[in-house]
């Protein structure tokens, strides 16, 4: 969707991501072999820059049903350990190649059991791909670190079963648990027992709402199952009144800024599925200049064609923003990451704040 080409400030900028699914960043040259390899005959391209185009192209209909049929092809190549353990690792070199220093990368364990894999198995394979690509990441000079979190889906009932998978693996490179799929007709009180759950064992939990179904799926996903943070959360603005001379907050929106309750968004996928008309007029902008915990990802690198350093080029070029907001945005997204604050802000202190101080950007503050 967005070939732009990414200035060497942004490039360089150390990022953060806290919304990147697995299986939506696959390299398509990856998805032809491994289809080669496992007999997967059903790719709609066999042409790596045409699979690659087919993707964004299907992925941009303004439909989430139609963007995640999509994942199909995607998943299909993700059945073995050693698809598993590849892809992964590739995740962690494009990562680290596009400057990301921490990255949260999530996908739904029950999607990759058609092979006969256990879901243990599919975790274990996974990390395992990441901890490779980080040891080449760092010894090219790019350092990284990957964590997991694991996804159910919305339609199907495995969630409670996912969220213990999650607590399991919680010190071995999982470090929370999400709800995906299509949004309309699956609110998130359908997996209430999940969220209670990992509340009951001090576990994180995200939550996709707000991005194909408006206030109601942010409410439930807020005040009912208590999540952490919104994926997308992008609906919020729903409740944010810019009829008069300045934006006067709803009760719902207030909570969430007052709260400071992590957005994860995501706008090249967002124009994609239909949740906003333009990156000059994604919502992103105006609860950023309200002050909201905005963050900015990629969601599906593969099916939007982008990387965190597109998405914030693409931010720059429309929507104003500038280097000292994008600085923010990586801060923001490190404070609401689900790894041990300790962690966070030796991040923060040592790596984000003076590779932009390399930058030339004046000092931060609050
Ligand atoms: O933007 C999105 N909204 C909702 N679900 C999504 C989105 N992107 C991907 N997935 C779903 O999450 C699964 C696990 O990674 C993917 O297979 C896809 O079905
Ligand atoms: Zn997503």
């Amino acid at each position: 969707m967005s070939d732009i080409a990414v200035s060497p400030e942004i490039a360089a900028a150390p990022k953060a991501l806290l919304h990147d699914h697995l299986d939506g960043g696959v390299r398509p040259q990856t998805i032809i072999e491994i289809s080669d390899e496992i007999g997967y005959t059903n790719l709609p391209r066999t042409d790596a820059a045409a699979l690659d185009q087919w993707f964004r192209e299907s992925a941009d209909s303004g439909s989430l049903v139609r963007y995640l049929e999509t994942f199909e092809h995607t998943v299909a190549v993700m059945q073995t350990p050693a698809g598993l353990h590849r892809v992964a690792k590739e995740c962690a070199l494009d990562l680290a190649a596009d400057g990301v220093v921490y990255a949260e990368s999530r996908y739904a364990p029950e999607q990759h059991v058609a092979g006969g894999l256990a879901m243990e198995e599919v975790v274990e394979a996974v990390n395992a791909g990441f901890r490779e690509g980080e040891t080449e990441a760092a010894a090219a000079g790019r350092p990284i670190q990957v964590r997991a979190l694991l996804t159910a889906m919305r339609h199907a009932a495995r969630s409670r079963e996912i969220a213990e998978l999650a607590a399991r693996y919680r010190d071995d490179g999982v470090v929370g648990f999400d709800i995906a799929g299509a949004e309309a007709g699956y609110p998130p009180t359908r997996h209430l027992d999940a969220f209670e759950y990992l509340q009951r064992e001090n576990a994180h939990f995200t939550i996709h709402a707000g991005e194909a179904f408006g206030l109601p799926s942010i409410w439930e996903a807020i005040q009912w199952c208590g999540a952490d943070r919104l994926g997308h959360g992008v609906r919020i603005v729903d409740d944010v009144d810019t009829s008069g001379d300045a934006p006067v907050l709803g009760r719902l929106a207030a909570y969430v800024r007052d709260a400071r309750i992590p957005l994860e968004m995501c706008p090249s996928s967002n124009l994609q599925t239909g949740a906003a008309a333009s990156y000059a007029e994604h919502p992103i902008t105006l609860l950023k200049d309200l002050r909201f915990r905005v963050t900015v990802n990629t969601d599906n690198r593969l099916m939007s064609g982008t990387t965190l350093g597109r998405e914030m080029q693409h931010l720059v070029d429309d929507a104003g923003w500038t280097l000292s907001d994008i600085r923010w945005a990586t801060i923001n997204a490190l404070k609401s990451a689900f790894i041990p604050y300790d962690v966070r802000l030796a991040l923060i202190e040592k790596v984000v704040k003076p590779g932009y101080v390399a930058l030339g950007v004046p000092a931060y503050t609050v």
